[in-house]
C-alpha cells in the first residue's frame, strides 16, 4: 500500500526549519490543490483543452499524477470524462482573525462539515456530514508538518506516508499538531467494513479523501487507516484494498 497510517509521536526541528519547511509545503500544496480544483471545477472545459488517458495501469506503473474512475475501473491522467466527481477544498482561514483559543483544523471544515463526538465510543472526536455528498467528492489534501522521521509519525497518530511509485516514502504528512493541520484529521477509523465511506488518495505528492459512496446527512466520515493502524485500535483488519493503486485488476 502506498498510504500507510502511523501509530505515535512527534519530531523537533528549530522554528526556523520549521516556518520555512512550512513554507515549502504551503506552495507544493497549493499547486496540487490547483491541478486538482482546475480539473474538477472546470471539469467540461478541461475534458475538452487537456488530453486524458484511457490506458488502465497496471500496480507497478502506478503513478499519483494519474487519478482512478471507480466506475471505469481505469485510471486518467486527468478527470475521467464520462463520470461525475467533484472537489471541496477547505474554508479559507484568515489566520491574522484568529482567536486566541481557536485551533486552526477546527476552521477549515468546508460547509457541510462538523466535527463533534465521535458514534465510536472512547474515539474522541469525529467528523460529520451536515448535508449530502455525492460518491466521487474529493476533499483535502490532507494537512500537517512534513517529516522523514517514521518513529515520531509512528507515535502520533496523525499521520499518512507519501510513497512514490515503487512503495518508498518520500515524506510523511503529519497532522498532529492541530494549529499546522486540517479537518481531515478528525476523522476516524471505521470498525467495520460497512461504516467505511471515504477513502485515502495519494495524489500529486499529497494525500486527498474521497467519497466511496453517497454520504448522508447526520453520517459520520469514516477513512480506513490500514491493517497495522486497525490492529493497533483493536479493530480486526478489514482490508479492502480500496487505496488508488491497487483497484486497477481486470
Ligand atoms: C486521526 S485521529 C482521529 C481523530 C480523533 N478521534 C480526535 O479526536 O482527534 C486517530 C485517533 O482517533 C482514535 N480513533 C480513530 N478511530 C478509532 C476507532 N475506530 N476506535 C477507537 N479509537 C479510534 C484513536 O485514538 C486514534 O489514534
Amino acid at each position: 500500500m502506498h498510504e500507510q497510517r502511523h501509530s505515535n509521536r512527534r519530531h523537533s526541528t528549530s522554528i526556523d526549519n520549521k516556518n520555512r519547511k512550512r513554507k515549502e509545503s504551503d506552495i507544493k500544496i497549493n499547486d496540487s490543490k490547483k491541478r486538482l480544483s482546475s480539473i474538477y471545477s472546470n471539469g467540461k472545459q478541461e475534458q475538452e483543452t487537456l488530453s486524458y488517458n484511457d490506458r488502465k495501469c497496471s500496480k507497478s506503473e502506478f503513478d499519483d499524477a494519474r487519478l482512478f474512475c471507480d466506475n471505469c475501473n481505469k485510471f486518467y491522467d486527468n478527470i475521467c470524462p464520462y463520470h461525475k466527481q467533484s472537489y471541496i477544498p477547505d474554508k479559507k482561514i484568515s489566520k491574522s482573525s484568529l482567536k486566541h483559543s481557536q485551533r486552526i483544523c477546527d476552521l477549515t471544515c468546508p460547509d457541510g462539515i462538523i466535527i463533534k463526538a465521535s458514534t465510536i465510543s472512547k474515539a474522541g472526536k469525529g467528523v460529520f456530514a451536515t448535508k449530502r455528498f455525492e460518491k466521487n467528492t474529493f476533499f483535502g489534501p490532507y494537512t500537517g508538518t512534513r517529516h522523514s522521521n517514521f518513529k515520531s509519525a509512528q507515535e502520533s497518530g496523525y499521520s499518512w506516508s507519501i510513497a512514490d511509485k515503487n512503495g518508498k516514502m518520500i515524506y510523511i504528512v503529519d497532522g498532529y499538531d492541530p494549529n499546522n493541520s486540517n479537518w481531515l484529521r478528525y476523522i476516524n477509523c471505521p470498525n467495520t467494513v460497512e461504516q467505511q465511506n471515504v477513502q485515502p488518495i495519494q495524489y500529486d505528492r499529497n494525500m486527498f479523501y474521497k467519497t466511496m459512496k453517497t454520504i448522508h446527512p447526520g453520517e459520520e466520515l469514516f477513512v480506513y487507516y490500514g491493517d497495522d493502524y486497525a490492529r493497533f485500535l483493536g479493530i480486526e483488519p478489514f482490508s479492502t484494498e480500496t487505496v488508488q493503486m491497487s483497484i486497477d485488476d481486470d
